[in-house]
């Protein structure tokens, strides 16, 4: 299974040694490959250099300057959630070639749509006992860097494996009336999701998660996920299909 780690379900060290541990539970009853972002922690840093960034439909819009600190950012919080994981290997997208991409919309700067997947690699480290952690950095057509969301990784990510994804957020899953979480939807198919973008009740940092889970289904993960990363078990429950919204085709 592939478990989606994003930063606002690690803003604290020991939240973020929490879902560690619940990922190396999981990691006695399934093979998980971890892929992560790091949005607050790519804010902080970015915030202490000067640097200004915006989002545009979920995706921060990335200067060169801000793409240097975006790889420096995950490239530290990589080792600390591999330490934390423990049996891992750390690896980011521009390690063998891991992610592939390309220029998503040259408006956004160094965004980059995820064109291939090493999954080579992860089958290799997955069949030496090793969970691979891997970063949401890609390697461009020019070898250099470009920034992709973690959602959309991590969605390529379980397509290329053909395995499931769970989606670990700070909200119990998606909700048809943000944000109250008595309105969470148990399944949500492509089209309830699109009129859902289209009507606004699904926005921001939603966009590209229910986008990555249809992504990850049609490329051949068999179940998509989005659940809370808030609370304790959560993930099993997920895995389990018994929390957050499943996103059906
Ligand atoms: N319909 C919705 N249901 C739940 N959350 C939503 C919805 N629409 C927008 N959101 C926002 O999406 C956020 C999750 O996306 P994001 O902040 O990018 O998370 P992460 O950093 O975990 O990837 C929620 O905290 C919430 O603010
Ligand atoms: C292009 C783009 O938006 N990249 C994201 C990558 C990190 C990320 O996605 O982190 P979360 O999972 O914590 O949101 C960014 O720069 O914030």
């Amino acid at each position: 299974m592939i478990v989606k780690y994003g930063g606002n379900a690690m803003k604290s060290l020991d939240l973020r040694r929490a879902v560690a541990a619940e990922i190396a539970a999981l990691r006695a009853e399934q093979t998980v490959v971890v892929v992560h972002g790091g949005g607050p922690v790519i804010e902080r840093e970015l915030a202490a250099r000067g640097i200004p960034s915006e989002f545009r439909a979920g995706l921060r819009v990335t200067t060169p300057d801000a793409m240097d600190v975006v790889e420096m950012a995950l490239c530290q919080l990589n080792k600390q959630l591999s330490q934390d994981v423990g049996h891992a290997v750390g690896l980011m997208g521009r390690d063998s070639d891991l992610l592939r991409a390309e220029i998503f919309d040259p408006t956004l700067g160094r965004v980059g749509r995820v064109t291939g997947v090493n999954a080579d690699v992860l089958r290799a480290l997955i069949g030496a006992g090793l969970t691979p952690v891997v970063g949401c950095v890609a390697v461009g057509p020019d070898g250099d860097a470009l920034n992709v969301n973690a959602d959309t990784a991590a969605g390529a990510v379980a397509g290329a494996l053909n395995e499931g994804i769970v989606f670990l957020t700070d909200v119990d899953g998606v909700y048809r009336t943000y944000p109250d979480p008595a309105s969470r939807a148990a399944h949500l198919t492509r089209a309830e999701v699109e009129g859902g973008i289209q009507d606004g009740w699904i926005a921001g940092g939603m966009i590209p998660k229910v986008r990555a889970a249809l992504d990850a289904l049609d490329r051949g993960a068999p179940f998509a996920v989005i659940a809370s990363g808030m609370h304790a078990g959560a993930l099993s429950a997920a895995a389990r299909g018994e929390a957050g919204t499943r996103i059906t085709p």
